[in-house]
């Protein structure tokens, strides 16, 4: 059975970022995700994960730059020096944070250069950290055009390829939607690689209930892969995230 996490990157953004902690525990989540946690102290991120006995479960590695920009560099030829220092500022944050997985983002890049860059990047991140989970996640071209990693199979055969028991696939069902269409069919070529899943109804990245993909039988599919990780839940609400949480309630 799996267990959810809000993503208080996207939810709860009603309140301060350390109230949101809170809320989400308070709304019946056991867990919470930031996506770039940096401009906050680790300190008093960890105390208000602690007062709501909320486990961290997922943040990203640092974007070039803090303020916005693409989403990460790992398959950025050229910048592996950059890379390996924010890698270790974020392994940093991880550890301090006790977070369970960290997403290495790819960044803008194509063609066999990137590919490399990429394999050496992750090959040396997961070395350096073998005992953090670290995890890919392929990004559709629509939100995020130019995003290196950007198929469920292209992702499967980097780790296949890097094959290391702390580097494994996030499997965002929005994303799986968005790029290959049949989601459940995805999930059944990829499961054995999954460590974190994250949800998103599509259109819109909205709420998981409403929309076309089918999470009921998402979940069967789940369930039967005895899957026990963790669920993020990584949209922006329609109206306020109270409101919208219903999905979670019957869960
Ligand atoms: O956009 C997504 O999907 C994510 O999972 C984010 O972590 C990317 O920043
Ligand atoms: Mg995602």
């Amino acid at each position: 059975m799996a267990r959810f996490a809000a993503n208080l990157t996207y939810l709860f953004t009603e309140l301060p970022m350390l109230q949101r902690f809170a809320a989400a525990r308070r709304a019946g989540f056991d867990g919470v995700e930031i996506l770039f946690p940096y401009d906050l102290a680790a300190k008093e991120l960890l105390q208000a994960a602690h007062s709501s006995e909320l486990s961290f479960v997922l943040m990203n590695t640092p974007p070039p730059n803090w303020a916005g920009g693409p989403r990460g560099f790992a398959a950025e030829p050229g910048n592996e020096e950059r890379f390996r220092h924010d890698f270790d500022r974020a392994l940093r944050y991880a550890q301090l944070l006790k977070v369970r997985h960290l997403h290495v983002m790819a960044g803008k890049a194509e063609g066999p250069d990137a590919r490399a860059t990429y394999l050496r990047n992750l090959a040396w991140a997961s070395a350096r950290a073998p005992e953090i989970s670290l995890t890919i996640e392929p990004m559709n071209r629509v939100d995020m055009p130019g995003y290196f990693l950007d198929c469920f199979d292209l992702a499967g055969q980097i780790i296949d390829e890097i094959d290391v028991p702390n580097l494994g696939l996030q499997f965002d069902v929005y994303q799986a939607h968005m790029i290959h269409g049949d989601v459940i069919d995805t999930w059944h070529r990829h499961a054995r690689n999954v460590r974190h899943i994250q949800i998103a109804g599509c259109p819109g990245r909205h709420e998981p209930r409403a929309g076309e993909i089918d999470y009921a039988g998402f979940f069967r599919a789940v369930d039967a892969a005895g899957f026990s990780g963790w669920v993020g839940a990584e949209y922006t609400p329609r109206t306020s995230t109270e409101a919208g949480l219903r999905w979670l309630r019957s869960a």
